[in-house]
This record gives structure tokens, sequence and C-alpha cells, in this order.
């Protein structure tokens, strides 16, 4: 039975159970499917899986923006055996919604699974420890959904607090962090299993125009991170802490990235502003955000960085703007170089390199207390930051629990009366034929 959720509410007594000092990441995993496909074959690839190989100048396009990519490889779940099996899936006249979801409400949290798998053995305690689960994902829209499946698989306590992320594109993985942060430090002893996982297939179309870019840079991959706070237990080891976490929308930028559902997949559009609009705001969002926790005037070179590695222009228009020394997008770019754009695992997999980084001696850049961890996501608001420390206290409780402070309620106008309804639903479905059913529907509706 999913998702029983209970809140206990009280109006007088204070009843704080906050964790000590700020959450921190405790242990990374990440995980990818086993088909590897090349870029600099990719357009032979995509153009032959397709049967699209007459349309030569987009092909040609298509060769332009793998080779401007800074992607050497990416992991994709879809190959010719799918395609062979699913043969809807080129064909745009075919609906294929119900059969791409049907592989990805299976395949999304298995490979979430393999990523949680290896950060749960990093971490060190039981599965069973684990408190609270958020899983981020674009790639299912079905119930029990991802977070119940990967709670299953990996055999997590049945009284695990259990949330989904829906959509949230690239910006997921960040925004779940955030959010982690939040239940790890209100709650004591809490640990929350972060888990992301994508799978291009969901969105998967034949060749064109407007789309040409997503299919040439994006991969499937899992990232599956553990946040805890203070008190810490022996074997928990803070890999970094989260000290700030915040979310900021780009006024006016609704239509630069955007998702919808529709009978053949999830249909995504892209525009060729997102470097620029990023380009353009990504200095005062941090301003903001560091402002907020008293450093009025930071060196973006005294920092070290985790940059969701969203494309190449992006990143050369952040380290431009910022004038970044060029190391400080390392992870970020050897991210992008294997495994392409996962849309919000990738930010575990560029903390997962940056963490490799900090750990060789003698390397210099990445020595440094404070960082910023970024993402952006679609409809483009949704750039979400997040400053990320390893050792410096900062505490942002409020004082005693939450209460509710209003509340509001609404329907639609037309009102539909339950002894009518039977008439009304089958009158409704031209369904008046099926005179057993409706004298069960009358029943039911009586009763
Ligand atoms: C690697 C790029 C794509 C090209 O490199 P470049 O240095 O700009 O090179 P060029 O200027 O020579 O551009 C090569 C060609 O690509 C074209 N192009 C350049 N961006 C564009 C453009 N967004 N549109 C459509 N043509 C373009 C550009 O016009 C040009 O066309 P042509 O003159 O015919 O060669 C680079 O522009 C880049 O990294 N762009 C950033 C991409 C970006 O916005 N990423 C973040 C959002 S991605 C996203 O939301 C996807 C969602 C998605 C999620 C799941 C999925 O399964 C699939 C997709």
């Amino acid at each position: 039975m999913p998702g029983a959720a209970a809140a206990a509410v009280v109006d007088s007594r204070l009843c704080t159970q906050h964790a000590e000092g700020p959450a921190a990441v405790l242990a990374i995993g990440t995980a990818n499917p086993a088909n590897i496909v090349y870029q600099d074959g990719f357009a032979d690839y995509y153009f032959g899986l397709t049967k699209s190989e007459h349309l030569t100048e987009l092909k040609d396009k298509m060769k332009r923006i793998c080779h401007r990519s800074g992607i050497e490889k990416r992991y994709i779940h879809l190959d010719d055996k799918l395609i062979r099996e699913h043969p809807e899936i080129i064909d745009k006249h075919m609906p294929s919604l119900e059969i791409r979801v049907d592989i990805v409400s299976t395949e999304v949290p298995k490979l979430a699974e393999s990523a949680a798998r290896k950060a749960i053995a990093e971490w060190g305690r039981p599965a069973t420890d684990i408190t609270h689960l958020i899983f981020s994902t674009y790639s299912g829209c079905s119930a029990p959904s991802a977070d119940l499946k990967l709670a299953s698989l990996l055999g997590l306590n049945p009284s695990v607090s259990r949330t989904i992320l829906s959509l949230h594109g690239c910006s997921g993985g960040g925004r779940a962090l955030q959010l982690a942060k939040e239940l790890a430090e209100n709650n004591r002893d809490a640990r929350v299993l972060v888990a992301c996982a994508e799978l291009t297939l969901i969105c998967f179309s034949n060749p064109d125009e407007s789309k040409i870019v997503g299919h040439g840079l994006f991969g499937d991959g899992a990232g599956a991170i553990i946040v805890g706070a203070g008190p810490l237990v022996d074997e928990e080891r803070p890999l970094f802490e989260m000290v700030l976490a915040s979310q900021t929308t780009i006024p006016s930028t609704e239509h630069a990235l955007g998702m919808q559902t529709t009978a053949s997949g999830i249909d995504f559009h892209l525009s060729i502003q997102v470097p620029t609009l990023i380009k353009d705001n990504i200095r005062q969002c941090l301003l903001n955000t560091f402002r907020s926790v008293g450093n009025m005037d930071p060196n973006w070179n005294d920092l070290f960085w985790a940059v969701h590695p969203g494309g190449r222009a992006i990143l050369d228009n952040i380290e431009g703007e910022l004038q970044l020394q060029p190391a400080k997008l390392a992870a970020s770019r050897y991210v992008l170089n294997e495994y392409g754009n996962m849309s919000g695992t990738t930010i575990a997999f560029v903390l997962d390199d940056l963490r490799r980084r900090r750990e060789k001696e003698g390397d210099q850049h990445q020595q440094l207390e404070w960082g910023v961890m970024l993402a952006f996501g679609p409809a483009m608001p949704g750039t979400a930051t997040a400053a990320v420390v390893d050792s410096r206290l900062c505490t942002q409780h409020a004082e005693g629990p939450a209460a509710v402070l209003a509340i509001g309620i609404a329907n639609p106008a037309n009102i539909v009366y339950q002894d009518g309804f039977a008439d009304y639903y089958f009158g409704l479905t031209k369904s008046e034929h099926l005179t057993e059913l409706k004298d069960k529907m009358k029943r039911i509706c009586h009763r």
C-alpha cells in the first residue's frame, strides 16, 4: 500500500528533533546501462536505427553537433534489438507511449538500484537504516512508481518516507539534494537516499530539426547519494557538507525548455537560447545565494565547482562569464565527455568525480573549503543552486514544529449528483446498452 502519509499536529508544545549541524553527502553511487554509443559514429547509428538515411542535411547537422559536443561516448539503453521488438517506437503514426512506459517502469528502478547499492556499500550501514527516499526522474508516469519499486528492490524499511520528483529534468538531482538537506536537518538521525535515474527511451524520436541537439547530447544513467546530518555514526564520513541550498526561477523563460507527454512518448523542446540565458543570469543568481550567507563579494576562483554539464556551450559560457580558471570545470567536462548529459542524474556523476579529484593529494585546485553545485532545468525556471562546503556549520532551523497556517480548497464549476451519476456517466460514454454494469454502478453510488 504505497504512500500512507502520517503527520502529528500539535498547537503549543515545542518538539524539535533537529539534527546537529548541516546535512552532508555521505556516499555516492552511479550506474549506466551496458550499451555504449560513441559520439563520432552517432549520426550513422541514429539515422540508421531510425531508417532516416535519406535526411542527409539533417544527418550532416547531427555530425556537426556531435563533433562540437565535448562528448566522446554515451550509455543508451535503447538499441536495435529493442527497435526490432517494438518498431512502433520509430513509427510516428503509431502510439508508443504505453510500451515506453512499460519498459522504463521496470528498467529505471533497476538502474537506480545498481547506483544505490554502490552508495549504500560505501556508506557502510544497512539499507534498512535509510529513513527517507527521494526519487527524481522524467522517465516514468505509472504507479506504483519508481520510488516504491526501488524501495522494494533495496529492501528498505516499510516505514521509509518516499517522495517522487517528476519532470524536473536537468535540475532534478539538484532539487532532490536541496530537499534531502531540509529533511536531514529537520529530522534527527534521518538518512535520506536521493536516487535519480533517466532513460532517454521515453523521449526517443525520429530525426527532427527541433530535437536534434537533445538526441545528440543526452545519455542514460543513474545516481544515488546518501545525505545525513549530525550526529554521524562511526562508519559515516561526510564528503560534502551542504550549507545552503536555493532554487531560482529566471522570469519569462518558460519557452526555453519543456517536456510534454504525447501518444509517442515524451516530447521535448529546447531553445537555442539556453546557453545565453544561463550566461546572462548566472552571476546574479550566484550573488543572491552568496549574499544570503553573508558573503557579499565572492571570488569565483576561490571556490570549487560542481556544475551540471547541460552542454559544452553552457560550460563555456559559465566559464567565460565568471572568468573561471579552466581547471574549475574539469569534473563537469570529464562527465560530459564520458557520459553525455544524463539530465538530473548527471550531478551525482560530477560530485563523484569531484570527490575523487579532491581525494588525490596535491590537487591544489580541488582542496578549497567552499564550493558551488549548480544545475539547470526545464521551463527554464529551476536554476537550482546549492552552495557546498566541507567544514563550516551553519544551522538555519526554525523554532518549534511546523504548523498549518491557512487552508484553501477549490473544485471545478461542474457539479455531478451521485443519485443521477449512473445515467450521466453511461449517457456520456454512450454505454446505455451495458445495463448490468449500469445497475452495478447505481448500487455502488447508492452505498
Ligand atoms: C554542442 C552544441 C549543441 C553545438 O556546439 P556549438 O559550439 O554551438 O556549435 P555550432 O554553433 O557550430 O552549432 C552546431 C549546429 O547546432 C545548431 N544548434 C545549436 N544549438 C541548437 C539548438 N538548441 N537547437 C537546434 N540547433 C542548435 C547550430 O545552429 C548549428 O547548426 P548549423 O549551422 O546547421 O551547423 C552547443 O550549442 C551546446 O552545447 N548547446 C547547449 C545545449 C543545451 O541547451 N543543453 C541543455 C538543455 S538540453 C535539454 O533540455 C534536452 C532535453 C532532453 C531530455 C531528454 C532527452 O531524451 C532528450 C532531450
